[in-house]
């Protein structure tokens, strides 16, 4: 067992207060030293992550960024919205006067594609399989059994070879290996094989020996599971889970009894930290932190110096495990002045000679080095990643075109499409359902897709009540197809089987979300496919990806559309009621004409859901608003047209208070002193709301804002959300 290090050089980030609380309690100066970096911290940790600080606001930043918006939306109310205007040809314009529609064009207008940039870069990968069998290490007869024959497991992955021994001999770890690459098991086999064989049998009532953190109450469900399934065998060592969203009675209740493997989010472990009194550390053996880079990043920081600081104080020696497929250099940095002599495993092989024996892995045992972000990540062998470049008016259709051409059109395909916000699913989902499911639409039913498959619509985000939470990820875990709408928290380390593709209809906010994101594909050796959808203002960040050694290829928007002429509910009257052989531009436009109209008549088909666009419109808004700074150049709100953006939320119009009403209560506030305090107290609660993920659920803060969500009662649509309020530009909604 690995004995932690003493007294730690200083560290200017705040983080690393955090980090070094890995250790066991230190000398009295450095104590002090700590606690005055620990106060520096807690003070910073009020605010909410950097890259999700910037406040909610979708005001310009400039003066001329306000003429900008204003000419905009100016123009947008002279251009569109008139039927004898709107124009996708002539002959659109004829077929929607015919429709009777008030679609404005799609088609004209519109910023030019511009042709992509084509960085040629070498992708870091590696080999997922050895050829060793379990057999191989030194773990109980019943263990590798149980791997065997429940798990159905008979070879290593590259990730588990390297790791598991090392583990077993005591040492502390970093570990990243590319997502899929089977981390969870690399952890679990070893906590499963050192507890029990313990000289002195492990009672239940002796507490928890192995503390495993992890960021989403999914992936802790996840993780129980496999640790449950080793546990078979032995059965004296019991497993447990806590998360947000549960009885915190039962939970206490179960803390009582006893959990020796205890798996949990950080909120709600720091809820019972404060308020559980049968909650103790003493035994602890072994801490992991699972997705590290996550559960460290700035949201997390006040969490995780509770936990640590409640952890060392009981326990002198443990053994400590970071694991991610974004292992980053910072991590690292930080590992290699806070963990004991730790061993830093990384599957590699940037030779793309999957065959050398080099290529495997490599194994250093001092100091960790994880690569840096820059040096880029490894991408599954078997994952194909597309961009597509849409103008923004035409988002909406070309994702319902790229949905059809999957779900009705093509065999088993599952699909799970990412957005920026809790508001964005709901409102994507609610739309969708009503309009391209059979029996519910306001497409008529003789108009609707004469879907052979049936179109399965899910959606997963944090502001879902945690049973229903739950029955989506079973739901979509146990499906064959589907498409799975859902925020970044399920980004992060879930294995969802057999999932096809994954489409991110918003920018992710960091490359390692993009990886984490993508990595929901083509897991374990499989194939798979990913989307990004860009604007055409947007390109750039196709470069800002190559410099991660992430490589994607081109897909033409033209042909998404495409799939709207294999069904003739898409079609005008114009033209009679034959399927069209030759589909050209023309019809693909008019038939792109007609699934807007679709969106749009649904959308002003009352006041409630016009006002649902104008919302989900808004969270978009203050989303895009949150892209952290080195990305601001090419994500920046003044860059955008915000009556086309109306567009894609189905709106025929800008909302015009949209930046004005905005600004004017900015400058109103700013004359009223008594409205700072507010303002600050707003903050703080949206800095709670952001990070609800991963706190308990049981905090009054968000407990609040669900009420008055709730309250909007039975306007809601089926199964909405309590809370799809504001929410982070990435995983903590
Ligand atoms: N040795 C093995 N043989 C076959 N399948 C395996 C093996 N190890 C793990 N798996 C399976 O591979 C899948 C991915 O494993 P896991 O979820 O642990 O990946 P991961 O590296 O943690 O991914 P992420 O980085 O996304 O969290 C799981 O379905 C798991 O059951």
């Amino acid at each position: 067992m690995a004995a932690v290090s003493g007294v730690l050089p200083q560290v200017p980030e705040p983080r690393a207060a955090v980090f070094r609380t890995f250790s066991k309690p230190r000398p009295a100066h450095a104590r002090r030293q700590a606690a005055a970096t620990k106060r520096k911290c807690q003070a910073s940790s009020e605010a909410p992550p950097a890259k999700r600080r910037s406040k909610a606001s979708f005001l310009p930043a400039k003066k001329t960024a306000t003429k900008e918006t204003r000419r905009t939306l100016k123009g947008k109310a002279q251009k569109t919205f008139s039927p004898k205007k709107s124009s996708a040809g002539a002959s659109n314009g004829n077929q929607e006067r015919k429709l009777g529609v008030k679609t404005s064009s799609l088609f004209k207008n519109n910023p030019e594609v511009p042709e992509l940039p084509r960085p040629v870069v070498k992708q870091v990968q590696e080999k997922v399989f050895t050829s060793d069998a379990f057999q191989a290490l030194d773990l109980h007869p019943h263990l590798i059994s149980t791997i065997n024959t429940v798990l159905k497991m008979s070879s290593m992955t590259s990730v588990q070879k390297q790791s598991i021994p090392v583990l077993l001999e005591g040492r502390d770890a970093l570990v990243r290996s590319q997502t899929g690459s089977g981390k969870t098991l690399a952890y679990c086999i070893p906590v499963v094989q050192s507890l029990q064989a313990m000289q002195s049998k492990i009672q239940r009532g002796d507490g928890p020996y192995a503390l495993i953190l992890v960021p989403t109450r999914e992936l802790a469900l996840q993780s129980f599971d496999t640790v449950q399934k080793l546990l078979k065998p032995f059965t004296w060592i019991v497993p447990g889970v806590l998360m947000g969203g549960e009885k915190r009675k039962s939970e206490k209740a179960r803390l009582r009894k006893g959990i020796n493997i205890l798996i949990s989010t950080p909120g709600r472990l720091v809820d019972h930290i404060k308020s559980t009194k049968n909650i103790h550390f003493h035994q602890i053996r072994w801490l992991i932190l699972d997705e590290a880079d996550r559960i460290l990043d700035l949201g997390f920081e006040k969490d995780l110096t509770v936990i640590l600081n409640a952890v060392n104080a009981e326990c002198q020696e443990r053994q400590n495990v970071l694991l991610s497929a974004t292992l980053t250099e910072g991590v690292a940095r930080l590992a290699d002045i806070s963990l004991h002599d730790p061993v830093s495993i990384s599957v590699l092989d940037e030779s793309h000679d999957l065959s050398s024996p080099e290529s495997e892995a490599f194994l250093e045992a001092s100091p960790p080095q994880a690569t840096d972000e820059l040096d880029g990540f490894a991408i599954p062998a078997g994952l194909e990643q597309h961009v597509v470049v849409v103008p923004s008016k035409l988002r909406l259709v070309c994702l319902a075109a790229f949905i059809l051409q999957k779900c009705k059109f093509e065999r088993d395909q599952k699909v799970i499409v990412f957005f920026s916000s809790c508001e964005l699913v709901e409102f994507h989902y609610t739309l969708f359902l009503q309009t391209l499911l059979s029996g519910s639409g306001a497409l008529a039913p003789e108009h609707l897709p004469s879907t052979s498959t049936p179109l399965k619509f899910l959606r997963l985000h944090s502001a879902l009540e945690q049973e229903e939470r739950t029955a989506v990820f079973q739901d979509f875990m146990h499906s064959r197809t589907g498409i799975l709408f859902c925020t970044d928290i399920a980004a992060r380390g879930l294995d969802l089987p057999q999932v096809t593709w994954i489409v991110q209809y918003n920018a992710p906010s960091s490359p390692a979300e993009y990886i984490h994101r993508i990595g929901r594909t083509a897991r374990i050796g499989c194939h798979g496919s990913s989307l990004l959808v860009l604007a055409p203002s947007e390109a750039e960040y196709v470069n800002s990806l190559a410099s991660h050694k992430i490589n994607v290829s081109e897909m033409k928007m033209e042909d998404i559309l495409s799939v709207l002429t294999k069904d003739d509910c898409f079609k005008g009257r114009r033209g009679g009621g034959q399927k069209s052989r030759t589909a050209g531009p023309q019809e693909i436009r008019e038939r792109a004409t007609v699934l807007q109209t679709v969106f749009e008549d649904y959308v002003h088909s009352s006041e409630e859901t016009v006002s649902r666009a104008k919302k989900a419109l808004q969270s978009f808004i203050r989303a895009y608003a949150t892209y952290p700074r080195e990305l601001k150049h090419i994500f920046h709100i003044r860059l955008l047209h915000l009556g086309h953006m109306a567009k894609s939320f189905g709106l025929r119009d800008a909302p015009k208070n949209l930046c004005a009403s905005a600004m004017k209560k900015k400058k109103a506030n700013l004359k009223r002193p008594d409205l700072q305090k507010k303002k600050t107290q707003s903050k703080q609660r949206l800095a709670e709301i952001l990070r609800s993920e991963y706190a308990s659920g049981m905090e009054t803060g968000s407990a609040k804002v669900r009420k008055q969500n709730t309250r909007s009662g039975p306007s809601q649509p089926r199964g909405t959300a309590r809370n799809p309020g504001p929410a982070s530009a990435e995983g903590t909604d």
